[in-house]
């Protein structure tokens, strides 16, 4: 189990100082897949980074299975595995058998232990058909997949995931989804995952961590959260953004919302039929989802109309 107590995290020096971290405490049991989500700069990949031994708290203790992440940097060293946005783990000129090998003899792994975990990652991300491939020449969801096996290869109990589907289209995300569910659901893993990622969020269904200004202001999980807002019926969208553009000037912008904008593709959310029944000419759907709630918002009810103590 994963135990976050009383941490806080101060950057930066006299009147210069930024208080990442307020005071957090979060426990994180086995399994358990958990969003962390918040405006820029709430402290998300702070606290991510915490957890992984990269950053030392200013107070409080992290501990995994009561062993102190904080005085231990083999802990955190041997039981997490962490994919940090931006600094990517992977080598690029390598392939992923290559990258994998790599990283197993890194991390003290036998031949035999390194021949079999690659063998069990390249068939479960489905890349065994170009394992042999130097990494470079792939997709982005490509690059994020050996990334995540990289953090695998060690078998850690706690894989931390920064924004794993930032720049990723809709097919590339929800393989990253499935693989997500896969890990908790079959390696018992425990996942945290930071996101700024709506439908990831909604497809993970798991427990959602808000944090804002470096407090940690609602932890619950989605099935209670949903209870925050009306039961008002929403739609998800999928169209074309080339007809998107077309009909721009004609669609009224109070009925729907855009939720993301990927590879040519546009997804929004309305809540008005009518909005739907009149649009469904002109506008190229892809797909039509009819969904129980609109995330968004819950988001917007929880961090910037303070729906923080509301019970669910
Ligand atoms: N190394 C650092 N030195 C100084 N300030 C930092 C450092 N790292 C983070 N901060 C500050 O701490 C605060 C929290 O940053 P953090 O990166 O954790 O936010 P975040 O929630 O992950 O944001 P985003 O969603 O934009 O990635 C911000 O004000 C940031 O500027």
């Amino acid at each position: 189990m994963l135990k976050i107590s009383n941490i806080s995290k101060e950057f930066g020096k006299n009147n210069k100082k930024v208080q990442a971290l307020n005071h957090i405490n979060l426990q994180v049991d086995k399994g358990e897949i958990v969003c962390i989500l918040g405006h820029n700069g709430a402290g998300k990949t702070t606290l991510i980074k915490c957890i992984s031994g990269l950053i030392i708290p200013t107070s409080g203790e992290i501990t995994i299975d009561s062993e102190s992440v904080i005085k231990n940097s083999n802990i955190p060293k041997n039981k997490v595995g962490a994919v940090l946005e931006g600094s990517r783990n992977i080598y690029y000129y390598l392939t992923p058998r290559e990258n994998l090998k790599y990283f197993g003899l890194l991390n003290n792994l036998s031949k035999r232990e390194i021949e079999e975990r690659t063998e069990y990652y390249l068939n479960l991300f489905d890349l065994k058909n170009r394992e042999n491939d130097m990494v470079k020449q792939f997709s982005r969801g490509m690059q994020q997949k050996v990334a995540i096996m990289v953090a695998l290869m060690k078998e850690p109990d706690i894989l931390l995931l920064d924004e794993p589907t930032l720049g990723l289209d809709i097919i590339s995300s929800s393989i990253v989804k499935n693989i997500i569910k896969e890990l908790s659901e079959k390696s018992n893993k425990t996942i945290m995952i930071t996101t700024h990622d709506v439908r990831l969020i909604e497809n993970l269904d798991s427990r959602v961590v808000f944090m804002k200004e470096g407090r940690l202001v609602k932890d619950d999980y989605l099935s209670n959260l949903k209870n925050i807002i009306g039961q008002e019926d929403t739609y998800e969208l999928v169209i074309t953004e080339q007809s998107f553009k077309r009909q721009m000037n004609e669609l009224i912008e109070t009925d729907y919302q855009v939720i993301d904008n990927r590879e040519n593709l546009i997804i929004i959310n309305t809540t008005s039929k009518k909005w739907i029944a009149q649009n469904i000419d002109s506008l190229d759907i892809i797909n039509i989802n009819k969904k129980e709630y609109d995330f968004e918002a819950i988001y917007r009810r929880i961090l910037e109309e303070g729906a923080i103590n509301e019970k669910p």
